[in-house]
């Protein structure tokens, strides 16, 4: 893991060339009131290739953040300060910026000071210490297309030109999807998006808004299976002042925020049932009813909702009404998995290791073969973000110009178990590090290895899986290596492949669990902190795959102390997903 450190802070530009790159390259506001810490974080953005713009209090944020003023595409904001805190920054810059990535700081996060923060309408929240790793995610995401601010500030966000083209592959499914979305760009037909979390949902709405004749306007996504259940409502309809108690503010919900563009509802199945008869009476009556509002307020959006769970299965089992999915699902599109769609893996591929080598400073030239083959025969349940984390991950550890099978460790092992261990790789597996065994009853034993099946190999041929004990050749795959299981302080104990000693591991503990998840949802219970995770039963059967999910999940919920965002990424799913997770085992402290 990166550590905040000091690296080259950009300087300022003086010939033409420089500053035209200087000007495209986006600008990070960073306002805190400690100067040890501004100069790492200005030392820290500048080595990502942003430009940073520090300021020492609020005052000044508020002040440069005028419409007119210097160009700013995100914001770093420490809530903690003298005079102006971040909250109150929040609240006067909001109403002129409503797009501006705004990523909040705090060293003393509870749940309590997270809402307020996303109340008040921040981006995202981190808890000090924050990992490099963590905050160049945070921002790249923020500068994602469609998700910062325009150039000056002033006007409601403009949507970019996005070409269809920007959604690659070469399957005849995506080509399909891609006529789909041309002739959807058209009209303003409701669109519902379905297809496993990872298949590339949300670039489609995006490429959608882009080239409807709304791309003008705010694209506004809001993810509803990503919200804290008390907050949804407000944050999509609004609420006026003094609704209830804490609201000290009349605050626009995103319905209103994307008037006169598009509004990208993505996990729509986990909406609350209440707010699905406001949704169908928004959709029906063209008005919402913001809370603690006397008066109904029209709207004009575009709607595109995306599920990655099965929306007609949800109408059967009761959980969905039937009349809103009749109007949301007008126009589907249909994404299949990546492992339907093999011919586009590489073409996938080839894109992020050229995005990827830039962003790390590297030259790499492309994949071996037989790295090629471990790619195009895995059956990538995270779908193109797990090929995306895991060519980020293998350009990261590789310190040669091409790409070998060693380099996907992770891959490796999880199509090995795929083909030994049955037609599927434990959920998670591919992004949470080696995996875990256990003998009958939690006893160590060696990782049972059937015979007569096929891994590959370095060179790309498949051969027989070697007996216990034996290394593989080539793949360096430790087989028949002894279990390894949570034990003590509930530390698994990873295993890294050969030649991967040095790779990256698990970032260490942040000392206190904040800001992510209720305090109810953290507490591991006392039995749990000791059990290892068991892949048999007491009858020496193996353990329900679900089972054994939810162990997994509760084991990263311990690891990574709540944090949601890199549970999400160690367990290879989206986070909306893992929320829906981790309520469905009553392990989101909402109960
Ligand atoms: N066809 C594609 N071409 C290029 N990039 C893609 C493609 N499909 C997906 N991606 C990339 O894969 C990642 C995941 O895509 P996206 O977030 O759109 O998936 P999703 O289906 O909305 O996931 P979730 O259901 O978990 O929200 C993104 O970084 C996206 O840019």
């Amino acid at each position: 893991m990166q550590s905040l450190a000091a690296g080259r802070v950009s300087g300022r530009p003086s010939t033409a060339s420089e500053r035209r790159i200087h000007h495209m390259t986006p600008t990070i506001l960073i306002v805190d009131d400690d100067p040890a810490q501004r100069r790492l974080l200005e030392a820290t953005i500048g080595r990502f290739g942003y430009r940073p713009r520090p300021v020492g209090s609020g005052e000044e944020a508020v002040r440069l953040l005028m419409p007119g003023r210097e160009r700013v595409d995100a914001v770093l904001l420490d809530l903690t300060m003298p005079g102006l805190s971040g909250i109150d920054v929040l609240n006067q810059v909001r109403p002129t910026r409503p797009h501006l990535p705004i990523l909040v700081f705090t060293a003393h996060g509870g749940i309590d000071v997270a809402v307020q923060a996303m109340r008040a309408g921040a981006t995202d929240f981190m808890v000090k210490p924050v990992s490099a790793d963590r905050l160049q995610i945070a921002i790249r995401q923020a500068l994602r297309p469609g998700v910062a601010d325009d150039l000056d500030g002033v006007a409601p966000r403009r949507g970019r030109p996005m070409p269809v083209t920007d959604i690659l592959g070469d399957s005849r499914a995506i080509r399909a999807v891609l006529g789909l979305v041309a002739r959807a760009a058209n009209s303003t037909i409701p669109i519902l998006i379905e297809g496993e979390s990872g298949v590339g949902k949300e670039l489609i709405a995006r490429a959608i808004h882009a080239r409807s004749d709304r791309a003008h306007g705010p694209l506004v996504t809001v993810n509803c299976g990503a919200i804290p259940e008390n907050l949804v409502e407000t944050l999509l309809f609004g609420h006026e002042k003094g609704a209830f108690t804490g609201a000290s503010e009349r605050h626009i919900g995103k319905f209103q925020e994307a008037s006169g563009g598009t509004l990208f509802l993505d996990e729509i199945g986990e909406l609350r049932p209440d707010l699905q008869v406001k949704l169908l009476r928004a959709l029906q009556a063209g008005e919402i009813d913001p809370v603690g509002s006397k008066q109904p307020v029209p709207i004009d959006i575009r709607l595109i909702s995306a599920t990655n769970r099965n929306l007609w299965d949800l109408v059967q089992t009761g959980q969905f009404r039937d009349d809103l999915y009749y109007r949301l699902n007008v126009f589907p599109i249909y994404v299949p998995p990546l492992r339907d769609r093999r011919d586009d893996i590489l073409v996938l591929a080839r894109h992020f290791i050229q995005r990827f080598e830039a962003a790390e400073g590297k030259r790499i030239r492309g994949l071996t073969e037989a790295a090629e083959r471990l790619l195009t025969t895995y059956h990538w349940p995270g779908n193109v973000r797990q090929l995306e984390n895991a060519i980020f991950r293998a350009v990261v550890l590789s310190d040669v110009d091409i790409l070998d099978v060693e380099h996907f460790p992770q891959v490796q092992q999880a199509a090995y178990r795929a083909n030994g261990f049955g037609d599927t790789a434990l959920p998670g597996d591919y992004g949470a590090g080696p995996p875990v065994y256990a003998g009958p009853g939690g006893q160590p034993s060696l990782a049972p290895t059937p015979g007569g099946l096929a891994y590959p190999q370095a060179g790309g041929q498949m051969a027989p899986a070697p007996m216990p004990g034996t290394p593989m050749p080539g793949t360096q795959m430790p087989v028949g290596r002894p279990m390894l299981v949570a034990a003590g302080g509930g530390q698994p104990a990873p295993m890294m492949p050969q030649g991967f000693a040095q790779a990256p591991m698990p970032a260490p503990m942040p000392p206190a669990p904040q800001g992510s998840l209720p305090a109810a949802g953290l507490r591991p219970r006392d039995d749990e902190a000791e059990a290892p995770i068991r892949a048999f039963d007491e009858a020496g059967h193996i353990r329900p795959l679900e089972e054994i999910e939810a162990d997994i999940i509760r084991m990263a919920l311990r690891q990574y102390r709540g944090r949601v965002s890199e549970m999400a990424r160690r367990l290879g799913i989206g986070r909306s997903t893992l929320y829906r997770k981790l309520r469905d085992l009553g392990l989101d402290g909402t109960d």
